[in-house]
């Protein structure tokens, strides 16, 4: 049952090398170079022995997690594991009971909401989160929302300089329209659209402000697989085109393994694994956790 299973992940890990990958964009896009830089020394997000419950629940148990600039960190798990809440305290949602988010460095016991977008963190959520009211491009505008200096009553009187950062956030915001391949929709409204493309429009809000840190919480919930490798095409492309660090929670363990340079495995809260895809997907921890049959199938061989 197992091995059956393992098959599946193995036609799937060929995702990295997916033809669907979008067009680059080094030369238009704030490229930062990921290739060429020198080897990372200080993880850009780092969880220091974090802990989280509610009430008698603990949802994070103790948790160490480092993270290097321009990785893809897959966060797997069984139902109830803890990913959510873990993404929910970097993004500052939730403020742990005892341990630190490090990012760059600077110590935080909560990573303060309000200035998480001004730290260079983006994300996106498990249910759709979209204005289904506002076109595609002014939806991925409201991403852009954060960096206007000019003033409530300057943008209401079009101030030269709201009239200019306006400017600004439309040329951003179709730039990564088209890195999406969303333009042909670019003035649809977002609550018309097909499920799959409204997912990728909550991935262009969160791109639109060339974040440090991408969260992306179920990205290809709901999707069908050439949507889902549609997706991890576009996900890989942010890493590779914007030297986007990506920290990732997804159930669909055969594009997990195709997409991501790093797994974390969580169990009861617990970190159980930490690893490439090929190291994780041979831990026998992980195994008897996360694919609950395997432990079936162990009872099955000793009886
Ligand atoms: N706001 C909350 N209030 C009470 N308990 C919570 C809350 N959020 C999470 N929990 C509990 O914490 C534990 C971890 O939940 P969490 O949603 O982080 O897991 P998960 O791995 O993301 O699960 P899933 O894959 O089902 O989304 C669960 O037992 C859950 O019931």
């Amino acid at each position: 049952m197992v091995n059956a299973h393992y098959t599946a992940l193995d036609e799937t890990a060929t995702l990295r090398e997916s033809s669907l990958r979008p067009a680059s964009n080094r030369s238009s896009g704030p490229f930062r170079d990921i290739e060429n830089s020198a080897p990372a020394r200080q993880p850009i997000l780092a969880l220091e022995e974090i802990t989280l419950s509610f009430g008698g629940v603990t949802a994070i148990a103790n948790v160490d997690l480092a993270v290097q600039p321009g990785e893809i960190r897959a966060i797997i798990g069984p139902n109830g594991a803890g990913k959510s809440s873990l993404i929910n305290v970097i993004s500052g949602q939730y403020r742990p009971d005892a341990g630190h988010i490090r990012l760059n460095g600077k110590a935080y016991a909560q990573v303060p909401t309000e200035k998480a977008a001004r730290l260079g963190i983006a994300r996106t959520f498990q249910n759709l989160a979209l204005f289904k009211g506002l076109t595609v491009l002014e939806n991925v505008m409201t991403g852009l929302a954060f960096q206007r200096r000019s003033t409530f009553v300057g943008q209401a009187f079009a101030s030269p300089r709201a009239r200019r950062e306006e400017r600004e956030a439309r040329e951003r915001a179709r730039q990564i329209i088209e890195f999406l391949h969303l333009g042909h929709v670019h003035d649809q409204l977002a609550g018309s659209l097909p499920y799959g493309l409204q997912k990728r429009v909550e991935l262009a809000r969160a791109l639109a402000p060339d974040p440090q840190i991408l969260l992306l919480d179920e990205p290809m919930a709901g999707m069908t697989a050439t949507e889902k490798q549609e997706m991890a095409g576009f996900v890989r492309a942010a890493q590779v085109d914007y030297g986007t660090t990506i920290i990732l929670i997804e159930h669909d363990i055969g594009v997990v393994m195709g997409l991501s340079d790093q797994i974390a495995v969580l169990d009861y809260g617990r970190k159980i694994a930490d690893g490439p895809p090929a190291e994780v997907r041979a831990n026998q921890a992980v195994i008897d956790a996360y694919l609950g049959v395997a432990r079936e199938g162990h009872q099955e061989a000793g009886a």
